[in-house]
């Protein structure tokens, strides 16, 4: 018998309490939809859609399309015959359909990083959240320029307390040779974690050579974000650092395949998602995540 779910979806927008500035710009309101199934049982599961089209997923028009076009009454081939332009969605419609009737449960063994404000807001930032617990930071790069970050970085390490860690992200802005001297600069300094996406999407030769040269590990995000590009980076012969993001990585029974066949050494990293996505993506997390990499699913602040 085929089984079929009730549908039914809502859009949502947020805005953040401070606007997200990375290489790729000004982030100041995310948005996203809500999703929900019932079946004859009157069992519910809810997902979420949280699209970033500059990442590479479909963007909330999509999405929006994508929920509308469907009828009120949907069958598990209708979920898992998405296509891989609609990640989001693929990974809202699969996650709600795997919550359906079970308990949701928040995982209790992750470390979390904090997100640090670019620029030299981080200085002061910092101690809020080590005071929080976080031990593990990320700080974006490649915003400002050059010769000022560097004096940031400076001040921020000499900051931050021995047992701390450092993620600098440069969103692809940095160039080679930037990316030549912060990594330079990084494998003087115990601190750093990683370099995260030093350069744009297409000079994965780039980042390969570079990884070879230094002690400083490369971490790839928006080279990995769709599943595709995961496993094309793979083929490639990356492995370094993989950040997944998997509100975005499509479904997430694809990508516990992945991660278990492969034992990549990956980095789970927020959309900035409701709870909804968020328990979600954190289940993998939990599933998923080397027990040494912290998860970067600091706690996001928004307006409303
Ligand atoms: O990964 C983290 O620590 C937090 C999430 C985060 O940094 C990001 C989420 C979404 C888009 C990006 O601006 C940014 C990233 O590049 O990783
Ligand atoms: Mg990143």
């Amino acid at each position: 018998m085929v089984k079929i779910f009730n549908f039914d979806f809502r859009c949502y927008r947020r805005r953040f309490l401070q606007p997200l500035i990375t290489n790729h710009g000004i982030w100041s309101t995310r948005e996203g939809l809500i999703i929900h199934l019932r079946d004859s049982g009157g069992n519910c599961g809810w997902g979420e859609i949280a699209p970033i089209s500059w990442f590479g997923s479909e963007t909330l028009e999509e999405a929006i399309d994508f929920c509308r076009q469907l009828p009120g009454v949907i069958t598990r081939e209708m979920i898992f015959s998405i296509p891989d332009s609609l990640p989001a969605c693929q990974f809202a419609f699969e996650s709600a359909w795997e919550a359906m009737g079970n308990l949701l449960r928040y995982p209790q063994s992750l470390r979390y990083s904090g997100l640090l404000p670019a620029g030299e807001g981080a200085l002061s930032k910092w101690k809020t959240l080590w005071e929080q617990g976080y031990r593990t930071f990320k700080w974006k790069i490649g915003v400002g320029e050059f010769s000022r970050e560097w004096e940031i970085f400076d001040l921020l390490t000499r900051k931050l307390p021995p047992t701390a860690k450092l993620r600098l992200d440069a969103n692809g802005g940095l160039s080679y040779e930037e990316a030549k001297l912060w990594l330079g600069i990084c494998d003087h300094v115990s601190k750093v974690e990683f370099l995260e996406q030093p350069l744009p999407i297409p000079e994965l030769g780039g980042m390969l050579e570079l990884s070879a040269s230094f002690q400083t590990a490369i971490a790839l995000d928006e080279s990995v974000a769709t599943f595709p590009q995961l496993q094309y980076c793979f083929q490639q012969g990356w492995r370094g650092i993989f950040v997944i993001k998997p509100g975005i990585a499509g479904y997430p029974s694809r990508l516990r395949q992945f991660c278990q066949q492969h034992h990549i050494d990956a980095v789970f990293s927020s959309v900035f998602e409701t709870a909804i996505g968020r328990q979600a993506a954190l289940q993998l997390a939990a599933e998923l995540s080397p027990k040494n990499r912290a998860v970067g699913f600091g706690v996001h602040h928004f307006l409303n």
